[in-house]
């Protein structure tokens, strides 16, 4: 009989297939005891299995390129942390066998990860990844990970670590669905940077049991168990007008009336460059270059090393605009040779442009390569600073960029509220704004971004974000700048119309949704999407947002 379960919709699209599950087993070794005189050669055959497992991550990155490489590159660096093999060592050392040593010295990490806050959520998935493929490589057993299966299938897994993700090959991937993950989590981003409908936050998908045929649809989050043939053929038309549509519409970003929201790609490198011109992106909104720095925690990428990535993207876009965020280190994204270890609240602590603040010579280093990266290109490079907080960090922000001699535009992110009460002020110092919806939503709900469990609070079409994100453009337009989203709530086609309703003036998104916004915007007008702002905003909840926002566009 049919059942409908509803999630989170993270990727847009339908997908109708047989479930097969992760393999998320975790494998608990014996705690056996070792003579004193075998304890070298476990020690030995540990450290093979870490750099083993190190090089298939980075091999499996350099295949996936993009994002994802340099999100697998930091799971390689966790393997090798020498805190950790130390600690093996020692277990090892005492009389534990390789696998053993191992599956404790995670764990010991695990639970000193989770004391430090629930911030690292999401790192702790990926902690796993790693533990499960150096102890399955010990044992001998088969990776953890993607099932095998020459039939297309819809993956269910408790969370999806990015070295998984990665390797999801879409012609057999119809989609994905998870329990955990928030809108804006890891697993939510790549998968929109894959293009696979998916689905997060939804408790008991593990339930489902293997074979049973669902359809997945990853704009409302529904997912339907056995649905019936009615509801196959409804979701597969559905799908395929879907589809007709977003082909059917060409060109930049505009309303119906003809008021242009030009659509640009968020991208972590080069590697997402195609996909972004495929999608007929008009330029970058958001650059974001951590992932050139996440290949070697204990220092910044040479100044050559980024000149080349940055020209990269550049050349990509010549007469385009390309929107390039600083580093934005610490939180989820930490760098030993910058990120403070003992912050109790990583998320709140010396993060983003303030660490870049503390280490003005990474910041110096970064800027002048992005001036010699532009040298001769038509390209209208604008840089922006990410979790500025106030007037004076601007400021600064706008001092470093002048001392490095950078002609560009200089923005802020506006991603604390503090940011969006007071954008006035901040535009004294800066030319644009850009709202990073997914760390703004975090700081005001005060919802941890990687935690499923938070996701209502995480959820952008909130009115409290809303109002924020009015706030931000109606300073904007007052000063007379522009003020774009470059958060994942862009990614919305329905949001995108609201938020271009409350005076936001691009939307940068990953490659893959642009085609649904842009067909969605076309749609309607300017008036329409000011009015189903309006609707929204005067709602009480998400879903009450969302449905008056609906109503007003589909003329109810
Ligand atoms: C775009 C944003 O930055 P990131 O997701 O990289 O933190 C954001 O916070 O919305
Ligand atoms: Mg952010």
């Amino acid at each position: 009989m049919e059942t409908t379960l509803r999630g989170v919709g993270v990727s847009h699209g339908v997908a109708i297939g047989e479930v097969r599950h992760m393999g998320t087993a975790v494998l608990e070794p014996p705690a056996k005891q070792i003579p004193a005189d075998e304890a070298e050669r476990e020690q030995g055959r540990a450290r093979q299995a870490v750099e083993a497992v190190a090089a298939d991550l980075v091999a499996r990155g350099n295949l996936a390129g993009g994002e994802a490489q340099h999100v697998l590159e930091a799971q390689a660096m966790m393997a090798q942390d020498p805190e950790l093999i130390a600690d093996v060592d020692r277990r090892i050392a005492v009389g534990s066998t390789a696998e053993r040593g191992v599956y404790d010295a995670f764990a010991a990490y695990r639970a000193l990860l989770a004391n430090a806050g629930e911030y690292l959520a999401g790192r702790v998935a990926d902690l796993d990844d790693v533990r499960n493929r150096i102890v399955a490589r010990l044992l001998g057993v088969p990776m953890p990970g993607v099932p095998d299966s020459d039939e297309p299938y819809v993956l269910i897994a408790r969370d999806l670590a990015p070295a998984d993700t990665a390797l999801l090959d879409p012609t057999l991937v119809l989609g994905f669905v998870t329990e955990e993950g928030g809108p804006t989590s890891h697993s939510a981003i790549l998968a929109r940077a894959l293009g696979v409908p998916a689905v997060v936050a939804l408790p008991g998908a593990g339930e489902i049991a293997e074979g049973t045929v669902v359809a997945v649809d990853g704009s409302t989050g529904e997912i339907f168990v056995e649905p019936s043939q009615e509801k196959r053929a409804e979701m597969e038309s559905a799908s395929a007008a879907r589809k007709a549509a977003l082909s059917a519409v060409t060109g930049p970003g505009a309303t119906s009336d003809g008021h242009k929201v030009p659509l640009l790609a968020n991208v972590g490198g080069p590697g997402d460059v195609p996909a972004a011109l495929e999608a007929g992106a008009e330029g970058v909104g958001l650059f974001r270059t951590e992932f050139l720095f996440l290949d070697d925690s204990k220092q910044a990428p040479s100044e050559e090393k980024q000149v080349e990535a940055y020209r990269a993207v550049l050349e990509a876009f010549p007469e385009g605009r390309v929107v390039v965020r600083v580093l934005d280190a610490g939180a989820d994204k930490p760098l030993e040779f910058l990120t403070p270890a003992d912050e109790p609240n990583p998320a709140l602590g010396v993060r983003g442009l303030r660490s870049l603040l503390d280490h003005p010579d990474v910041l110096r280093t970064q800027l002048t390569a992005l001036s010699r990266a532009a040298e001769g290109l038509p390209v209208y490079l604008e840089v922006m600073a990410p979790m500025v907080a106030d007037r004076a960090d601007a400021k600064a922000f706008a001092d470093a960029c002048r001392e490095a001699g950078l002609q560009a535009k200089f923005g802020a992110m506006v991603e604390i509220p503090s940011a969006a009460l007071r954008a006035r002020s901040i535009l004294q110092e800066v030319e644009f704004l850009s709202l990073g919806t997914n760390d703004l939503a975090q700081y005001t709900f005060a919802a941890d971004r990687q935690v499923g469990a938070v996701s209502r609070l995480q959820d952008p079409w909130q009115p409290a974000l809303l109002d924020l994100v009015a706030l931000s453009a109606e300073a904007a337009r007052a000063e007379g700048k522009s003020c774009g989203v470059c958060g994942e709530a862009a990614s919305d086609p329905l949001l995108a119309c609201v938020l271009t309703g409350l005076g936001v003036t691009s939307l940068s998104m990953g490659a893959a949704s642009i085609p649904y916004v842009r067909a969605t915007l076309a749609k309607h007008t300017l008036a329409q999407c000011e009015r189903a702002a309006s609707a929204a905003r005067a709602a009480d909840s998400a879903d009450e947002a969302r449905l008056a926002a609906q109503a007003v566009l589909s003329g109810e």
